[in-house]
């Protein structure tokens, strides 16, 4: 932890504690840590440095109120929820400030994940109507048999640090519609947006306990979440690492674990691809907030006989991406990595990926224009092959790998040879190559001609090691539910 260092409570800069029972409180730890900006170094905030103690009042918070919560009528519940997107949306320029302040988020991007939070809040809500049980057929003929949706009881979200807010909301939203109470958890790299939200959302009445927010270390106050028995369901987007943590912790109290680990995602490039757009997108998937997007091209697989082509427009749009502080007038494209840590660990696989073999084409170094923060280079790596650890694992930042395939066949069987299996995407204008890759590639989600995002009403869902459950849409809001059977016989 290079970025954030233990202190005692200064007077000069915002203090956040710890949001229980409908309450702000001190965190039982008694210290605090320093949130700084990945772009200046400056600390922004003191944030409770929140222990296992902590956890265990909030998630006791979250289990007093859920089943008056539970209660409640479905669409009294989703008011809340609307309120929460309308005071987003009245608060829609500081909350994006405060977002690209600590995270290093350029400011267009921020405002867009302020934006999509406050329709992920009003999304869910019209779920509130259209939560729905079955009547099933029984055997007896005086017997009906029903199907309940329930919700499961308390629930918490452990948040990563590259879209904190919206990944805040893609936890409590299903959960509190359903009538379930939440325990968020923050990345301690970025908890502010979230807790200034928590502030904002004051007036709305929200019965307390219904949703409680934390800071803390993920070993600690993150692992005492996980791990208490009071928790029915813990929703983790983070590391593979943190997952395997989470689902151990879970394990004594068999709780249900959904979880959003990072992805690899394939892009392919076809012989008959319209090599503009594919070029523009993948570049664009891989800049966007400094390479830091789970569901962004982190490998290329080109067919040879565009190769070359491919490469020169690749190299050439690359180099001219404008890296600049977040904030600065004269909006960049992307800007400082998170922290000293991923900017370390990008340089760290960059320079093994050319001990073994790779050529750099572009980039490949820390950006060291800038006095402050953690920059790199958009980076593009040629002879890049199959077996290196830059085409097997996640690098999280501004670098694309690139290998050459012989034909469309190889490129889907090496995207499919990996252990992350969340997005991928295929460039062709070929309606037969598009169908192939939507019947063979084993991937969660496909975008075919384009790049990122993923829609609200989807499901983000990764296979293998990129996570179990998902989110978003119907299915998203079914994962914060248990079903019921009532058997009732007539005599
Ligand atoms: N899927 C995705 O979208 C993301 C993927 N990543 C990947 O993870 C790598 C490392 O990033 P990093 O910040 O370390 O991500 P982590 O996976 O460590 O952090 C994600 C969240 O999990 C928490 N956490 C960590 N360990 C535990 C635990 N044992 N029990 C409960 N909660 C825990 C963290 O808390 P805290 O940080 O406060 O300790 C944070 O809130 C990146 O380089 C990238 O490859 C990272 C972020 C998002
Ligand atoms: O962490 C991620 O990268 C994902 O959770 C991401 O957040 C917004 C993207 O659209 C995601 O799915």
């Amino acid at each position: 932890m290079t970025n954030q260092t233990q202190s005692s409570v200064a007077e000069d800069v915002k203090v956040y504690k710890q949001f229980i029972n409908g309450e702000f409180v001190d965190t039982n730890s008694g210290s605090y840590y320093d949130v700084i900006n990945p772009c200046t170094e400056e600390v922004l905030s003191q944030v409770a440095n929140g222990d296992a103690e902590d956890a265990r009042l909030a998630l006791e918070a979250a289990r007093n109120s859920q089943d008056a919560w539970a209660k409640l009528a479905a669409c009294e519940r989703a008011g809340y929820l609307k309120e929460m997107a309308r005071i987003t949306r009245e608060n829609r320029v500081e909350l994006a400030t405060i977002l690209a302040k600590e995270q290093a988020k350029i400011l267009p991007l921020a405002q867009v994940e302020i934006d999509v939070t406050a329709e992920y809040f009003d999304y869910n809500a019209g779920w509130a109507r259209r939560v729905e049980g079955e009547i099933i057929q029984s055997d007896n003929p005086k017997e009906n048999i029903y199907l309940y949706k329930m919700p499961i009881g308390v629930t918490v979200g452990i948040c990563p640090w590259n879209f904190p807010f919206f990944v805040m909301a893609r936890k409590v939203a299903p959960a509190l519609v359903t009538g379930n109470t939440s325990v968020i958890k923050p990345s301690s790299f970025a908890p502010n947006t979230i807790m200034r939200f928590v502030e904002l959302i004051q007036g709305i009445g929200l019965p307390k306990g219904v949703l409680n927010v934390i800071c803390g270390w993920g070993s600690d106050c993150g692992h005492a979440l996980a791990s208490s028995p009071i928790t029915g369901l813990v929703s983790l987007t983070g590391s593979v690492e943190a997952g395997e943590k989470v689902m151990a912790a879970c394990a004594p109290n068999i709780t249900k674990v959904n979880l959003e680990l990072g992805g690899k995602a394939p892009a392919i490039v076809c012989e008959d691809a319209d090599l503009e757009l594919a070029v523009t997108a993948i570049v664009n998937s891989r800049v966007i907030y400094s390479g830091q997007v789970c569901n962004c091209a982190e490998r290329v697989y080109v067919h040879e006989d565009v190769y070359e082509q491919f490469m020169e427009m690749l190299v050439k749009r690359m180099s001219e991406v404008k890296v600049g502080d977040a904030l600065a007038e004269d909006t960049p494209d992307m800007s400082s990595q998170i922290s000293l840590q991923q900017l370390e660990k990008i340089e760290a696989m960059v320079a093994r990926a050319v001990e073994e073999g790779c050529e750099v084409l572009t980039g490949g170094a820390r950006d060291d224009r800038f006095e402050t923060g953690f920059f790199f280079q958009p980076t593009v790596l040629a002879n890049c092959r199959q077996e290196m650890e830059v085409i097997q694992k996640e690098v999280f930042g501004p670098v694309l790998p690139v290998v050459k395939v012989k034909d469309f066949d190889e490129a889907i069987a090496l995207a499919n040879d990996s252990e992350y299996g969340l997005t991928s995407s295929v460039y062709t204008q070929d309606a037969n190559k598009a169908m192939k890759a939507v019947n063979e590639i084993k991937f969660g989600e496909t975008y075919i001609n384009r790049h990122n995002f993923e829609a609200i009403q989807g499901f983000h869902a990764g296979w293998r090691k990129s996570g179990i459950g998902g989110a978003d849409g119907k299915h998203g809001m079914e994962e914060y539910l248990q079903t019921r059977m009532i058997y009732w016989e007539r005599h």
